[in-house]
């Protein structure tokens, strides 16, 4: 919340949560909501660091670690931006005798220094969080740094129990946390894992709780609820980075920018820890979400993206979303991951994305109709059979153009067949089309190689362009795999300098990028920031329209928070 005034906003949309069908409650606004709209912050419930992030972020905050980073005083695994965080993740373990504190602060080398300025902290009585995040974790056994990051979060959750609970009743905790779980639905061996790591877990924190502790039957199931519940609403983390072509990243809100270098600015997400948010939890999932969530600091931040009705569902993505996946890679991924079978709108409902994402092209050269494979076939089936004819043409003209054949089909008996194009009926044979696409796919791999290694020779790009051209001719024109090579190639041109064809091909990407996601999806804007910074390389006017774009999604995603979130846009900005 002390983020959330700083930044000068604060949510002011009153919401209810709501049972909903097939998907359990739900979180509705009470009256209209207008896009870029802040509908809730919340500081977590349990956090952790992934364990990719334990030397480079804030195992309490999540930012970046500085290089005078802080270490725990006591077992010295976890790292700290900051003695502040240091103190809010040790909780009240640093209230210690003057004793011990003696010992501490004569301790040899920076631990003694960092006990000394702790214990100093202490002793002006300032108010801290009890957080006691891991406290419990550093009692000489390192188990936290072994066990999976889920379950090193449920034994957070069961410390905040054991530390608060004066009855000792863990299934009224439990109760209380107010989580739904996904037990019934996860396969065995999911079920066996949670058993196990239960009782794991449980004789851990025996260890730094001793006798008030009991393991028995009813401990054990209900720390297995515990990480039941974890596995359906622990959100991921996530930091946005710029990175440039020659892969030195954006911290300070500058650029590396040298006017001699040509450089393109890449967008990353970096993922950096999972945390529970009680009333975050309460949000459903939609892969065409209304709500966009991000993080500053450990703070969770909702801000719708779209128009919301009074009534209406406020869902946000928990990680799958139309244009990114086809809808059955969708549905696998959730089913995986969360254990429950996506009912949202894109899932349900006819999108062009779904159809021509993974589409191969028609054979007769001038229809733009989409020819599927079984496996993707099987889903759209459904979703067509139930689109209401009426809203066909009128909701978007594209997937007319792509199934036109199809929808002229008498609905109740539709009859597609794999390789059929949706448009025409034209039949195309698949088997050669996937061949001469996998061969031209490992051309585009050997440039991406290239670009990694950053030694692209002319003769990488000549092979890269014809089998651009070859994807082009067997694969839908909006499938995705040719916004990718159309990207590489992009990408590729910028660090040979031919800065010219590299905005050509970008926007090629752009063009396809838009048919898949919303033209003013965040995912488009993170396309124009490398636009934009070819095209101010190359002194090209036409980077204000598309540095403009960015500005105006970023503000609809981010609010005031856009250039705290991502401080490339100031220099960008700027540049205008
Ligand atoms: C984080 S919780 C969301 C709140 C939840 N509905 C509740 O009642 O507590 C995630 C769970 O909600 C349900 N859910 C969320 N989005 C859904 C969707 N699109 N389709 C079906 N079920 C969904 C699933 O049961 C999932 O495990």
């Amino acid at each position: 919340m002390v983020q959330c005034i700083l930044a000068g906003e604060m949510p002011q949309i009153k919401l209810r949560s709501v049972s909903v069908p097939d998907k359990g409650r739900g979180m509705v606004p009470s009256h209209d909501v207008s896009p870029g709209s802040l509908v809730h912050a919340e500081e977590p419930y349990a956090t952790i660091i992934l364990k990719q992030c334990r030397e480079t972020h804030c195992h309490y905050c999540f930012n970046d670690l500085p290089a005078d980073r802080v270490p725990c005083i006591s077992c010295s695994i976890p790292l700290y931006c900051s003695q502040q965080c240091q103190i809010k993740a040790g909780g009240e373990m640093f209230r210690i005798s003057t004793e011990d504190s003696n010992i501490l602060k004569n301790l040899p080398g920076d631990i003694g220094k960092y006990a000394a300025e702790v214990i100093q902290y202490n002793d002006c009585e300032q108010k801290i969080d009890d957080v006691s995040e891991h406290k419990h974790e550093c009692q000489g056994v390192h188990w936290p740094a072994v066990l999976p990051s889920e379950i090193v979060l449920a034994g957070r959750v069961l410390a905040k129990f054991l530390s608060k609970s004066s009855s000792g009743d863990i299934e009224s905790f439990v109760e209380k946390l107010e989580l739904s779980h996904c037990y019934e639905h996860m396969p065995f061996e999911s079920k066996l894992d949670s058993h196990i790591y239960a009782i794991v877990l449980l004789y851990c924190l025996k260890h730094s709780y001793g006798t008030m502790f009991s393991i028995n039957g009813i401990s054990i199931s209900q720390v297995v609820i515990i990480i039941s519940q974890i596995k359906v609403n622990c959100m991921t983390v996530v930091r946005l980075k710029s990175i440039d072509a020659h892969g030195l990243s954006d911290q300070s809100g500058g650029f590396p920018f040298h006017s001699s270098v040509h450089l393109t600015s890449n967008v990353e997400q970096v993922r950096v820890g999972k945390a529970i948010y009680k009333a975050g939890s309460l949000f459903n999932h939609s892969c065409q979400p209304n709500v966009h969530a991000y993080f500053l600091s450990r703070t969770l931040y909702l801000r719708t993206t779209k128009v919301v009705a009074a009534g209406c569902q406020l869902e946000l993505s928990y990680g799958p979303q139309v244009g990114l996946w086809d809808c059955k890679d969708r549905q696998n991924f959730l089913k995986d991951e969360y254990a429950f079978h996506c009912q949202c709108t894109g899932c349900s409902e006819v999108n062009l994305s779904d159809i021509v994402l993974n589409a191969f092209h028609c054979v007769k050269p001038n229809c733009s109709g989409a020819v599927l494979e079984s496996r993707v076939l099987e889903c759209e089936k459904q979703k067509i059979k139930h689109f209401p004819f009426a809203n066909k043409v009128i909701k978007n003209d594209d997937i007319y153009e792509v199934c036109l054949h199809t929808f002229n089909q008498n609905d109740a008996s539709i009859h597609i067949q794999p390789g059929y194009c949706l448009n025409c009926g034209s039949y195309s044979d698949l088997e050669s089309s996937r061949t001469t696409v996998d061969k031209a796919l490992i051309c585009i791999k050997r440039l991406q190689d290239a670009i990694q290694s950053k030694d692209i020779s002319n003769t990488s790009i000549s092979d890269a362009l014809r089998s651009l051209h070859l994807l082009r001719s067997n694969l839908h024109a909006y499938n995705k795999v040719i916004a990718e090579a159309e990207d590489n190639i992009a990408q590729a041109f910028c660090l040979v300098g031919e800065l010219q064809l590299s905005v050509d091909h970008c926007k090629a990407s752009i063009q396809i990028l838009e048919k898949l996601y919303d033209p003013d999806d965040i995912v488009i804007a993170y396309e124009l920031v490398k636009l934009s910074s070819v095209q101010l390389s190359l002194g090209d006017d036409s980077a204000v329209d598309s540095i403009n774009r960015i500005g105006a999604i970023f503000s609809r995603y981010y609010g005031l928070h856009a250039d705290l979130v991502f401080p490339y846009l100031q220099y960008l900005r700027r540049e205008i």
